[in-house]
């Protein structure tokens, strides 16, 4: 419902209110909130649009910078789906009309736009990852589509299989003849994958592996593809040998991976001892078809148990290059990182496009202004800058960060170095988690920066928070990732002390822990002077010094906790320490690849343009957890005032090039859609759409 205050209120010729009269005059304060030069950059801004001139140039060259490479990869998905308007997703539409339209729209992709995405991630994961984000530009679902198909089934086949299955799957994978799913998550488990029950029997006298289902919580749940277009499924279950266990008993191997047919590939009918159902209709994601497996049964060659980890022979005898069932398990789910990865990519995708959005309606949306004089545009507000220009800067933050993984992923996947492979698993994690988590809670700060007209449908928003809603749980729930990072820090740590050496990713806390172990320095602790804020060493060590903190802290209680309460107790006790150790941790992996992408950016004026920026998303950091570091006298008072003022400075700044950095993303309307995001007629689009 309209307010009716604020119309009355904003309606030409009405006499003034006393309150009316107090907002014009705060918002003639607002048009010139800070004493100091209003261009940042020497870029000059005009008076009332405030327009940067020059402006078209300065994004290209942002843009050129941010998308690097896979610059003209994306265009070509973003032209190919603009000539096809057959394959745009409407604003409405049934759950079946949608999963068929979904399926359709990554058919045409591969056959005839010619992509091959599992040669891609073959060749190049980094090339990969660009198609599958360009894919969710043009509807989430296909993105997810596409990792289910590729990241997924394709990732196990290429990841846990060898040869043999790779010579049979690849090129039905790639070229889509053969859609198939990835069924590990059942009823009664989802994050505890290692207790999962379904199992595969060996049967030496049939040399076959029997799958089975032995009780509803065993279930296969939520598999995408299994409801409608899935022939194969990789069916995460426990290896039984039989009679290897003590006594005679049937031995337990542990969680192992298995290729089982669940439809036939002729007629598309679900194979006997099969029974599939469908999850039904979702929050988001409605293109995509979850369904349900349950298994009577079902005899699989043994050719067809994923080997690379694990392998049984004719005689039913198991080999294995890794000595225990942890160490295997740890190895199999380590392999599967490539699903995380694409979703941390993804999710900065979702909110370039949310941001893009909500920036370009608020620079165009006017309501207010000083008396006898135009309104002015709701982004000249401090408070909606304050909640948007942190949020485009952690775009950028997390645009690079996810840059880094990737190129990480991809030197993993190329050296299979061990320290490589555990920074990946841990930084996978927990830019997952961090990243999703933020992604989430920002798109409905941009609906309701957009007021009532961020709530109509085809303004997006409600598709993108449903659609992306999941993003924080599956691929790993968020919560249990961030405690695997809370985890490798603490294992990390107890190696310090030991005399170890610490992986890369976390060297910087050799230094900062022993800058903990002494008081924060009072004389610096009062430092003020913006060049000093603006300094990234400071940025960094303050980053670094919290999660030091945190993690020395947390350990200590951990120690003392488990002698009266066991392992499991005392990490429960302190399990919201650990999370924000983990989340701490993340923040200066984020900053410090930021910091690292200003300085390697060739251009001066971009670089200016990315450190102003950067030193946003730093300080508004900072100045959010302001009370740990006034706790621990790290930020004298004074000091944390002008973090705040600077805060808000840095805000209105990027204010003043916000289209500049949101038309840098690069997105075209055709992935924007929504009317009042487009980059020029946004109202015109908008009353067409309703029909004027
Ligand atoms: C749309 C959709 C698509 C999916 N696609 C697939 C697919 O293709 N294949 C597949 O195998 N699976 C798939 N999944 C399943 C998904 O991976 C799981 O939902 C996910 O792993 C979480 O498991 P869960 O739902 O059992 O949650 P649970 O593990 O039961 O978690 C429930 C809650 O408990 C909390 N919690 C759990 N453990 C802990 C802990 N140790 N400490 C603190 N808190 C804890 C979690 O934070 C969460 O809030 C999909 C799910 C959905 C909804």
């Amino acid at each position: 419902m309209a307010s009716s205050s604020s119309r009355s209120g904003g309606g030409a010729g009405n006499e003034e209110s006393p309150a009316m009269r107090r907002l014009r005059r705060l918002s003639l304060h607002l048009l010139q909130p800070f004493d100091r030069p209003a261009e940042p950059l020497a870029l000059a801004a005009c008076a009332g649009a405030r327009r940067v001139e020059g402006g078209a140039e300065v994004s290209a060259a942002l843009a050129a910078y941010l998308r690097g490479r896979h610059r003209a990869t994306q265009a070509r998905v973003f032209e190919f789906f603009r000539d096809r308007p057959d394959l745009q997703t409407p604003v409405e539409q049934t759950t079946a009309a949608h999963r068929d339209l979904c399926f359709r729209q990554l058919r045409a992709l591969v056959r005839d736009a010619g992509v091959r995405p599992l040669s891609l991630m073959a060749a190049d994961p980094a090339e990969y990852f660009a198609v599958m984000e360009a894919a969710g530009g043009v509807d989430i679902s296909l993105g997810v589509k596409f990792g289910v198909q590729y990241s997924l089934w394709g990732g196990s086949i290429l990841n846990l299989g060898t040869k043999k299955h790779r010579d049979k799957f690849f090129d039905g994978i790639d070229n889509l003849d053969i859609p198939g799913c990835f069924a590990m998550t059942e009823l009664h488990h989802g994050s505890n994958v290692q207790a999962l029950q379904t199992t595969a029997a060996f049967d030496p006298v049939t040399d076959e592996f029997i799958i089975n289902t032995p009780n509803d919580g065993a279930i296969k749940w939520w598999i995408g593809n299994a409801a409608v277009h899935g022939k194969y499924a990789t069916v995460f279950a426990r290896l039984i040998l039989p009679l290897q266990g003590k006594g005679g008993t049937p031995a337990d191997m542990g969680i192992h991976a298995f290729i089982v047919p669940i439809r036939d590939l002729e007629t598309h009918a679900v194979l006997p001892g099969i029974e599939i159902n469908d999850c039904g209709h979702k929050i988001g994601l409605n293109g995509v078809d979850n369904g349900a497996l349950r298994f009577r049964s079902v005899r699989i060659p043994r050719d067809n148990l994923l080997n690379r980890f694990g392998d049984v022979s004719r005689d039913g005898k198991y080999t294995s290059s890794l000595p225990t069932i942890n160490k295997r398990f740890a190895a199999t789910l380590g392999e599967l990182v490539g699903g995380r990865v694409g979703i941390a990519y993804s999710s900065v995708g979702v909110l370039k496009v949310a941001v893009t959005i909500a920036t370009r309606y608020a620079l165009l949306r006017q309501q207010f202004g000083p008396p006898k004089q135009p309104e002015i545009s709701v982004l000249d507000y401090q408070s909606h800058q304050h909640k948007l220009m942190p949020m485009l800067a952690s775009s950028y933050a997390f645009h690079f960060a996810t840059i880094y993984l990737v190129d990480k992923y991809s030197e993993m996947k190329k050296t299979n170095d061990e320290d490589v492979i555990a920074d990946v698993h841990v930084l996978s994690s927990g830019l997952k988690a961090y990243i999703t988590s933020y992604t989430a809670k920002s798109i409905s700060t941009c609906r309701e920066s957009c007021g009532g007209h961020g709530y109509a449908a085809v303004n997006r928003f409600g598709a993108l928070r449903n659609d992306h809603d999941i993003f924080q749980t599956f691929e790993g729930d968020n919560t249990v990732l961030l405690q695997q990072v809370a985890g490798d820090l603490l294992k990390q740590y107890q190696e310090k002390f030991k005399g170890g050496t610490l992986s890369v990713t976390w060297n910087y806390l050799r230094d900062s822990m022993s800058t903990y172990l002494s008081q924060p320095n009072p004389v610096t602790a009062r430092w003020e002077g913006e060049d000093h804020l603006r300094d990234p060493n400071f940025q960094l060590d303050a980053f670094r010094y919290r999660t030091s903190r945190l993690l020395h802290s947390v350990a200590a209680r951990l120690q003392k906790h488990s002698k009266t309460l066991g392992g499991f107790g005392a990490w429960n006790r302190c399990l919201n320490h650990l999370l924000t150790l983990a989340e701490s941790h993340i923040e200066s992996v984020i900053l410090a690849k930021f910091i690292k992408s200003v300085k390697s950016c060739p251009d001066e004026k971009t670089r200016q343009l990315l450190k102003l920026v950067c030193d946003l998303y730093a300080l508004d950091r900072i100045w959010k957890d302001i009370g740990t570091y006034r706790n621990v006298d790290y930020v004298a008072p004074n000091k944390a005032k002008a973090i705040h003022k600077l805060t808000d400075y840095l805000s209105y700044q990027v204010r003043l090039v916000a289209r500049e950095l949101v038309d840098a993303f690069d997105l075209p309307d055709l992935i924007i859609r929504a009317p009042i995001g487009m980059q020029s007629e946004a109202y015109a689009q908008y009353t067409q759409h309703v029909g004027f």
